[in-house]
């Protein structure tokens, strides 16, 4: 039995809507990225859809599940910073950070620092906008709340950072990355690889029906039909050369800014 982390927004639908919810292989367990990344550092499950950057910082002892991330080549749609100035203009100024997020936090750091130059103080904080703008002249949001939060239209200048990271870069950015410690091969590889295999096939019957997706955010998050479908051409869910690229970029400038405490070798599992 593998422990897997489900992450219930709705940029994680195309790989988890046809994954069984009961099976002899897997038992889910729900959380935000944040609570996954820690789960799986403390040995509480055994596979997650972690943060990017979390996978940086566990690098020696994790391998990457294959073909598996949530990436982009730009605007993302999800990954907005919410903000009452230009960013340029952020520096010395207050900053809200999602406690949901490690990747984007630490993206939002990269951008401001390493291309905008400017060094604002950080705050972390739940997941909303007006208790955000409260306290801070801008304020990072990812996923459903994100989306959310956007869709009421807040009187501010919003930035997707994955478009940021495309325009400062010219490279594709990967948010999520399936990972597991690599000791659990000793014991457990058969049932790793049974687990990838559910993996693969629920994400290639959400692609091929993305309709059921749509049906489902809108569900979930309401919003037009057009709105999701636009939502979806954006991502990614593979791990391709090019966005393996854009992952190792990403790992360097956290190792490089200080981010991270060693370089990143971004190990993925052969077996798959
Ligand atoms: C695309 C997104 O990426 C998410 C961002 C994460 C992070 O910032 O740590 C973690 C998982 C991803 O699914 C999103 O939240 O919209």
């Amino acid at each position: 039995m593998i422990r897997i982390g489900h992450n219930p927004n709705t940029n994680m639908l195309p790989m988890f809507y046809f994954l069984p919810k009961e099976h002899p292989l897997l038992k889910s367990v729900t959380a935000e990225p944040t609570g996954h990344n820690a789960m799986l550092a403390q040995g509480l499950i055994d596979m997650a859809p972690i943060s990017a950057f979390s996978y940086g910082e566990h690098w020696k002892e994790y391998l990457v599940l294959p073909n598996l991330s949530v990436s982009t080549k730009g605007r993302v749609g999800s990954i907005l910073l919410f903000s009452k100035v230009p960013l340029e203009n952020l520096n010395g100024l207050t900053v809200a950070l999602t406690d949901m997020s490690a990747t984007s936090v630490n993206l939002t750091k990269i951008l401001l620092h390493g291309f905008y130059k400017v060094f604002p103080n950080y705050i972390t904080t739940p997941s909303n906008l007006t208790d955000m703008f409260a306290q801070a002249d801008a304020a990072l949001l990812i996923a459903d709340s994100a989306i959310q939060a956007a869709q009421e239209h807040p009187d501010c200048l919003i930035y997707d950072l994955g478009a940021e990271w495309l325009k400062q870069t010219g490279h594709s950015m990967t948010y999520s990355v399936w990972a597991f410690p690599k000791k659990l091969l000793l014991k457990q590889a058969d049932e790793i690889k049974g687990v990838y295999q559910l993996l693969l096939e629920a994400k290639s019957k959400a692609l091929n029906h993305m309709e059921d997706i749509v049906n489902a955010c809108q569900g979930m998050l309401g919003g037009t039909g057009d709105f999701w479908e636009d939502y979806f051409t954006q991502f990614h869910y593979d791990l391709d050369p090019m966005l393996r690229s854009g992952l190792q970029k990403y790992l360097d400038l956290c190792y490089e800014q200080n981010l991270l405490p060693s370089r990143p070798h971004i190990e993925v599992w052969a077996e798959g």
